[in-house]
């Protein structure tokens, strides 16, 4: 396995690049350490295939270095940087029989037989095709043959990081969860570092140790599942994280309260004079009915969700959306909404900011 850092990278489609919106990856630095299973996460047109391929060495980045293990790849091809990637949709080779393929990467290297015997057999058993191993692979659906890539990737003990680019769009539902599940026990018996593209927030937040959110070309929030819930760094990850994601209010700080539309609420810490676009972010889990407390609302709908129910509220025109726990009852009376002081961020210009 390796670390992997990225120095001042960025790269533009374009042949003369000057502006930022030029660059569909701005300035990134980061360290991808050494065994971690990393998330990267974001709207399509965002940036994680460029950031993805610039790792596996299929672009050259216009600008920076990239570093396995403190050795710089950069232009270095694909086939010496030792890693193996597994992309949207499905690579194997249809004259070959399950085994052979799942066994290529092995034999390439020229493992000894026995041993690829045995890897093929544990692999084929993680991605449940050992009773196809005979059969050729063709004639299997997108499905099956996606599990042979995945296998394929994973059957090298010796890479230096394992690279998805939205390995499980062309998987069932419910296989996708059964296969998420065996990425995580794979990462955790072998700890590979990994690195796993995806648009899809239940995906990334269930596999990975650490998820890397990027929007608009940029990465805007490297965290844990726990701090891009808690403390969303901007306000794209809090509206992209979470079902549905935080409310954002206009608001005007001052000291320890905030005015937001329809009146103040406390706020846990002190905060400095902010300028510029200022906005009072809170998710839907951290907000409560009330009859008595709070700021007025209007409800415009109630929807049951199974676990919870999603109340549609409007504070003086903006949306607002509460989650009200499944056994609470939801009287006429309940026209005010209190929020939760502890749990409120506050945003100047979409950047969270941090209490004096
Ligand atoms: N070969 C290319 N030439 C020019 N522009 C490109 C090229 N590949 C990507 N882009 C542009 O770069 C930006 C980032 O694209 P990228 O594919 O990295 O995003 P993504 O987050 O992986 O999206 P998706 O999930 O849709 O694949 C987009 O605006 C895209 O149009």
């Amino acid at each position: 396995m390796a670390e992997i850092t990225l120095e001042n990278l960025a790269h533009s489609y374009l042949p003369r690049p000057a502006r930022p919106e030029d660059f569909a990856l701005k300035e990134l630095n980061h360290v991808w350490q050494d065994g971690a299973a990393y998330a990267l996460l974001g709207a399509s047109g965002c940036g994680k295939s460029t950031l993805l391929n610039i790792i596996s060495g299929l672009l050259i980045p216009s600008q920076g270095r990239i570093l396995f293990d403190g050795q710089d790849v950069t232009t270095a091809p694909t086939a010496e940087r030792n890693i193996a990637q597994v992309f949207q949709f499905p690579v194997v080779y249809d004259t070959m029989t399950v085994r052979d393929n799942l066994a290529f990467p092995l034999r390439n290297r020229g493992r000894p037989e026995a041993y690829v015997a045995e890897r093929v057999n544990q692999i084929a058993a993680m991605i449940g095709m050992e009773h196809m191993l005979d059969r050729k692979a063709r004639g299997l659906t997108a499905d099956a043959k996606q599990k042979i890539s995945l296998g394929r990737g994973m059957v090298r003990k010796d890479v230096n990081a394992l690279l998805f680019d939205e390995p499980l769009t062309v998987i069932d539902p419910h296989m996708k969860w059964e296969l998420r599940t065996q990425l995580k026990k794979l990462h955790h018996d072998f700890g590979h570092t990994m690195i796993y593209v995806t648009h899809d927030q239940t995906e990334a937040l269930t596999f990975a140790d650490k998820v890397v959110v990027m929007h608009d070309g940029r990465v805007v929030q490297i965290g844990t599942p726990e701090e891009l819930f808690d403390r969303p760094a901007h306000t794209f990850v809090g509206y992209f994280i979470g079902s549905p994601g935080m409310n954002l209010l206009p608001a005007e700080v001052s000291g320890r309260e905030a005015r937001v539309p329809g009146g103040v609420t406390p706020l846990a810490a002190f905060y400095p004079a902010l300028s510029g676009k200022v906005q009072l972010g809170v998710r839907p889990e951290h907000l409560r009915l009330s009859e008595t407390e709070g700021l007025s609302v209007t409800i415009r709908r109630i929807e049951d969700v199974g676990r919870h129910r999603i109340v549609r509220a409007e504070l003086e025109g903006h949306d607002l959306n509460i989650i009200a726990p499944e056994d609470q009852v939801i009287g006429a009376g309940m026209t005010r909404v209190v929020l939760d002081p502890a749990r409120v961020n506050i945003y100047a210009d979409d950047w969270r900011v941090d209490a004096a």
